[in-house]
């Protein structure tokens, strides 16, 4: 096994990409260089002929770079950017509380509350529908659909994508079965990108609807969006949001995991939290840059484990295929990146300005970056002060024989199951959410 990353990485585009060139880019300088400063010619996205048969045309990721992905992007920015958070909080904080409540009375199932808090949270946002099981059928589709547009884009698992014109084939020509699962996917997708944002809009436009600020409340008759943007965009923008879930989660799943490793950091972490806030009220918005040590923790548990560590590649015009990796580990930006150091972002007790923040890495580069990041870094910062600094103790979890079980972690940035303990820091904060 050679282990000169460019000759691996050959050896992989040979193997699962039929000789398509594929550029990793792995320090902050050439991505700076190429995803950043030529970002008008470096931002096209790879559509693979598979994403035909999964019926993906709705989706705003995938889209090449053209005035039709500018007005999503546009519009995208207009309802999430970094002024309309305030407008969702009261929506977030709800559904924190409700987790936390189900935290405390089942905190071994933690993984499925996170994933169900963050999936009710988003379709509560994007639909303003709060039925939880309305939600939760449509959590359960997302996920579904989510899962089958993961497996259908691994490099190399379909020949359809080397070959476009095996995509005409019918079903019934022997050897053509692959097609069906695909196929099922791809009416997943009509379905879920199509019909919940209809039914949300009826309800919009009856004057029916449960939630004054979700992104199809916005999109109803008389907002700007509306006359400029039809439905159908407008469903793509929604729809959007339902593949972060998961994401989100793991971020969550990381940050659940890193108290258990650093114990005297949470103690500090606490300490802070307790200073600044006291123990009779929950932590608000206003009080994160009070903050400094909660924040510098929270970007070293996003970046200690990026979750998506090939974010999503860009291609560029002039026939060159770029995609990045291991930027967080660029060890002339991010020294001694594996060993927990929340301090490295301070100065002077402070957030250091000076420092590059490690969202760069997280979050893509160019134009491309993640629109949604406004809303990601307001849960992220919303669910560990509230989880992890101020509500509880997390601990390792033990096994049968009282011993600690250790973490695991896997390659694809997710840690292996796990088990913690969760209980509340004392009876007066776990009296705090009811
Ligand atoms: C911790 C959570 C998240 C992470 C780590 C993350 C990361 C990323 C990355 C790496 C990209 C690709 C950027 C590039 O091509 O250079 C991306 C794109 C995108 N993200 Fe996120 N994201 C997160 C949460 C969200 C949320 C909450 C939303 C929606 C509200 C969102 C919406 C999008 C969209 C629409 C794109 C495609 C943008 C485009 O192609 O123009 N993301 N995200």
């Amino acid at each position: 096994m050679p282990w000169d990353p460019w000759i691996v990485y050959n050896d992989w585009a040979k193997k699962y990409i039929l000789g398509q060139s594929v550029v990793n880019l792995n320090s902050v300088k050439s991505i700076m260089n190429i995803l950043e400063k030529k970002a008008v010619n470096t931002s096209e996205r790879l559509w693979m002929p598979v994403f035909y048969l999964l019926k993906l045309d709705w989706s705003f990721p995938f889209m090449n770079y053209t005035p039709f992905w500018k007005a999503h992007r546009k519009h995208f920015h207009q309802h999430l950017g970094p002024m309309q958070m305030e407008i969702y909080r009261p929506i977030i904080k709800d559904q924190m509380l409700k987790y936390l409540q189900a935290l405390v009375k089942n905190p071994h199932d933690f993984r499925l509350q996170t994933r169900s808090w963050l999936g009710l949270t988003f379709m509560r946002l994007s639909y303003g529908i709060d039925d939880a099981q309305w939600n939760k059928n449509l959590i359960v589709k997302a996920q579904a659909m989510n899962q089958g547009f993961s497996e259908a884009a691994i490099a190399g698992r379909y020949l359809v994508n080397p070959i476009p014109l095996l995509r005409h084939v019918p079903t019934w020509v022997p050897g053509a079965g692959w097609r069906k699962p695909l196929e099922m996917v791809g009416e997943l997708s009509r379905e879920v990108s199509r019909v919940p944002f209809k039914q949300a809009k009826e309800q919009v436009d009856r004057g029916k609807v449960n939630e004054d600020i979700s992104l199809v409340r916005h999109l109803g008759p008389g907002s700007h969006i509306y006359e400029g943007f039809p439905p159908a965009r407008a469903s793509h923008l929604v729809v959007s949001l339902h593949p972060t879930t998961w994401r989100l989660a793991r971020v969550s799943y990381w940050s659940l995991s890193t108290p258990t490793l650093a114990t005297q950091v949470m103690a500090k972490a606490q300490n802070e939290m307790d200073t600044v806030i006291g123990t009779d009220q929950l932590p608000q918005p206003e009080d994160y840059k009070h903050l400094p040590f909660v924040q510098a923790v929270v970007k070293e548990s996003t970046c200690w484990h990026t979750v998506g560590p090939f974010a999503l590649p860009h291609v560029s015009k002039k026939d060159e295929s770029l995609a990045n990796r291991a930027v967080m580990h660029d060890l002339e930006c991010f020294p001694d990146l594996m060993s927990f150091k929340p301090e490295r972002y301070l100065k002077d007790g402070k957030l250091n300005k000076e420092l590059l923040d490690p969202e760069f890495g997280i979050f893509g580069y160019g134009c491309r970056m993640c629109p949604g990041r406004f809303l990601a870094k307001d849960i992220i910062l919303v669910h560990f002060t509230m989880c992890m600094s101020f509500l509880f103790n997390i601990k390792p979890g033990r096994d049968e024989h009282g011993k600690k079980i250790p973490l695991e972690y896997k390659l694809l940035s997710t840690p292996a199951p796990y088990q913690v303990e969760v209980c509340p820091r004392s009876a007066k904060h776990a009296a705090l959410i009811g």
